[in-house]
């Protein structure tokens, strides 16, 4: 438990409007979402270079310290908040450009209810919006053994809040520590057949001897959570999902060499020997038509697991100084620390008030909320223009980070496969 100034929680049990600025207390705001009051600003019990977060809870006088998941926002000499939805609060650091401005804390969602589970304690967890960029699910192949399943482990460890797994339907047998629901759906082979007529499935093929399926649910879960969808799927899988109305980055994953390939595959041990030559003998197949389908938009040879994955991060936008590709929204604002904030449907106010020579409109700025969708570019257009026709300045704003790449642009990391 945290410690607090009594005044201060004294004044967390009166009444205060939404995402007040408590100036006396070093630009903190409080939320209240039920008994609970989230206070952001100062410095993190753990960094003091990083925006804090604490919990007071009203039936109890308590402040706590909660788990922090995400990559933090650094400290600002002044932010504000709003609450979205009853469990996410933006976060709009002033005094910084308009790209590195938006934050999420994610407070009272699945995610988060299922993360507490595990912690046995509250948890929150930060994300960075991103202007003008539409997520995009990443579509995850290549050969049995390469590392998909770890490059895909690491990338969820360091953006928990970010990304979600569509966990596939497959009839193979659970391995020893695999979970149903959670590693895949593991299904008997006539249900699943079943339900493949049934158009339950986004994709589905045969792979090494068994099914496996992605099924709309699977990707509609990640999406309901506000999360970018990774999915880990066969070449085949990737075909037909390029093939479907579901627009998405596809990375092929390649071993540095195939002797390499099969020191992993049996070093993971867990497949028979029968299992690893059949695993093996559809490795060259795969290969090939990863390296000369044109159907991958970027291939990463996966030799030093380290390098790998800042590579995928690189192509994700997700490290630092890396410049997303094709940012049409909009030319970057300086939003300054004194500035209103207000929320009217799925749209942001943001009224940084007018200078001398300036009508108050000068400096109004809408910021659409948009989550991931399961439709296609027109769909999301027509939503980027909405708001833009009543305000002066557009802002578009979609909800956690992810490049616009060219689609089909094919860049290759690290040497090819030899
Ligand atoms: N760069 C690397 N260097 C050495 N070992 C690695 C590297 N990447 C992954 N591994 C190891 O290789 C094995 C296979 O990795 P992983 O299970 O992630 O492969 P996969 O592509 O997901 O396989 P599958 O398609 O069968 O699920 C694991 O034991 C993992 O620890
Ligand atoms: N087409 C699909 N392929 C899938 C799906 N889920 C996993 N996979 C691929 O299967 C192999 C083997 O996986 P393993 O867990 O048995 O080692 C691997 O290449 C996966 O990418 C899916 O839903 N559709």
């Amino acid at each position: 438990m945290g410690e607090a100034p009594a005044f201060f929680a004294d004044s967390l049990l009166g009444d205060f409007p939404n995402g007040v600025d408590l100036k006396s207390e070093g630009h903190k705001t409080a939320i209240c979402i039920g008994s609970k009051i989230y206070v952001i600003g100062g410095a993190d019990h753990e960094s003091t270079a990083v925006i804090g977060v604490q919990i007071f809870e009203k039936s109890s006088g308590e402040w706590i310290n909660p788990t922090v998941l995400g990559t933090k926002p650094k400290v600002s000499n002044g932010h504000s908040a709003v609450l979205l939805n009853g469990d996410r609060i933006l976060v709009i650091k002033g005094n910084s450009k308009s790209d590195g401005c938006f934050w999420f804390l994610e407070v009272g969602t699945p995610f988060i209810r299922e993360q507490e589970k595990t912690h046995g304690n509250e948890v929150v967890a930060w994300s960075k919006g991103v202007l003008g960029n539409v997520e995009k699910p990443i579509v995850i192949s290549g050969p049995s053994g390469v590392g998909k399943g770890t490059l895909i482990s690491e990338l969820m460890k360091e953006f928990p809040s970010m990304f979600g797994f569509s966990v596939s339907h497959t009839t193979r047998a659970p391995r020893e520590k695999e979970q149903n629901g959670f590693h895949y759906h593991f299904s008997d082979r006539s249900v699943m057949e079943r339900e493949i007529k049934d158009g339950k499935f986004l994709e589905f093929a045969s792979v090494h001897g068994n099914l496996y399926g992605t099924s709309v649910e699977a990707v509609e879960v990640v999406a309901d959570a506000g999360k970018r969808c990774i999915l880990d799927i066969d070449v085949q899988g990737a075909r037909s999902v390029r093939a479907s109305s579901l627009d998405a980055i596809f990375i092929f994953i390649s071993p540095p060499s195939f002797e390499e390939l099969e020191k992993r595959l049996r070093a993971r041990a867990t497949e028979t020997e029968e299992q690893i030559q059949k695993r093996l003998r559809n490795a060259r197949a795969e290969l090939e038509q990863g390296k000369s389908s044109g159907l991958f938009d970027h291939i990463l040879v996966n030799d030093d697991l380290e390098s790998c994955y800042e590579n995928l991060k690189n192509i994700l936008g997700l490290t630092e100084g890396v410049k997303t590709a094709h940012k049409t929204y909009p030319e970057l604002v300086d939003l300054p620390v004194e500035h209103l904030v207000s929320k009217i449907d799925q749209k942001i106010l943001i009224n940084c008030g007018a200078g001398e020579y300036q009508k108050a409109s000068d400096n109004m700025y809408v910021i659409c909320l948009i989550h991931f969708l399961l439709c296609t570019q027109s769909i999301l257009e027509f939503w980027h223009l909405i708001p833009l026709v009543q305000v002066c300045s557009g802002l578009v704003f979609a909800q956690r980070r992810g490049p616009r790449t060219d689609t089909r642009t094919k860049s290759i990391c690290h040497q090819s496969f030899h």
